[in-house]
């Protein structure tokens, strides 16, 4: 039986010792978002798509100053299988001053009632716009944007599966920056002729706050390397506890809840028996657990879902 601590005896606060721990906006982001700019001409409605799990935390406000804001728009909420059901018509509420349509998808699953609704609503948005330089040109152009790795690629293989009837056009990995191209033009449908533009995924080059830096980070936005993992598996245990988020223990096997990262990780490792050997000053062989490890296995029980439905924002939408 897992012991409980009050909930006072939790930090109500995550304190780091380097408020620069993650830089921000790698060359090929400025780089991408210019192009995606200049291509802007050829586009007759734009996918934003996003992390489900961090609906506000994960939104590139940017680009509703340089990319949106001028042509249809859809709003994607990716990854829905990660959050708790009931979260959805509260973040719609949330954030439907800034987007009118806001649509939830689970890639991996081709029967999402998300998927069905994405293609029709282009279709009429893009009928009911002014197409301006493009009215007379027959093809259109949905140009997909993004934060890196929220499932952009994902989501044109399973558009282009339920239309086109065929298999991966563009590259999928489960770490950020996948696709590095901007503008791959992939067919999406024939009779009316579509397509997509892939793009990468870009970051704020200012992220609000450290917070909302790490929940990036924990939804695998900026890779763990960047910021660290086991920096990142404290913020996780912080932000668990303070939002009574328990299923650790049980998933981890701890006697109780525990606010301490180090304490956690040690239990990690050895019960999984991951330890490392090294030489100390005296030439002398320690065994020590591998909290790096464990670490990495922390964060990736919160990634598959493992430790329960969980949407990183939850703090702000309540
Ligand atoms: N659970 C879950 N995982 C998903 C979903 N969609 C995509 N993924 C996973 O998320 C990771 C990133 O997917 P990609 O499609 O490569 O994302 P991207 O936005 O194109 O990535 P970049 O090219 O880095 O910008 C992969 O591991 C996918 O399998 C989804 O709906 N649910």
């Amino acid at each position: 039986m897992s012991g409980k601590l009050a909930p006072n005896s939790f930090r109500s606060v995550f304190k780091t010792i380097d408020k620069d721990l993650v830089r921000w906006f790698p060359g090929h982001m400025g780089k991408g978002l210019k192009q995606m700019q200049h291509k802007l001409r050829s586009v007759d409605c734009i996918i934003e798509v996003h992390d489900s799990r961090i609906p506000i935390s994960g939104i590139n406000t940017d680009f509703k100053y340089t990319v949106s804001g001028i042509k249809p728009h859809i709003l994607v909420l990716n990854k829905v299988d990660l959050i708790d059901a009931r979260y959805k018509s509260l973040i719609e509420n949330h954030l439907k001053d800034d987007y009118k349509h806001v649509i939830f998808t689970e890639c991996k699953n081709q029967q999402c009632n998300g998927l069905k609704q994405i293609f029709p609503l282009a279709q009429k948005l893009i009928k009911e716009s002014d197409r301006y330089n493009r009215a007379t040109e027959e093809d259109c152009n949905i140009m997909i944007i993004g934060v890196p790795n929220v499932g952009k690629s994902s989501l044109i293989n399973a558009l282009r599966a339920r239309y086109f009837g065929k298999g991966n056009a563009t590259t999928v990995g489960a770490v950020p920056g996948v696709t590095r191209s901007v503008l791959h033009k992939i067919k999406l449908s024939d009779k009316p002729l579509f397509y997509m533009l892939d793009t990468p995924g870009i970051l704020s080059p200012k992220i609000s706050n450290v917070e909302t830096g790490l929940k990036l980070a924990l939804c695998s936005t900026i890779a763990d390397h960047m910021v660290g993992e086991r920096i990142l598996a404290d913020y996780l245990l912080y932000w668990l506890n303070k939002n009574e988020h328990f299923d650790y223990v049980k998933v981890f096997d701890l006697e109780e809840q525990s606010d301490n990262i180090l304490d956690v990780l040690t239990h990690v490792a050895k019960v999984n028996k991951k330890y490392l050997k090294f030489k100390d000053t005296m030439n002398n062989y320690i065994i020590a657990p591998n909290l790096d490890h464990a670490a990495n296995m922390f964060l990736k029980a919160f990634r598959t879902g493992n430790l329960g439905k969980i949407m990183l924002d939850e703090d702000i939408i309540r």
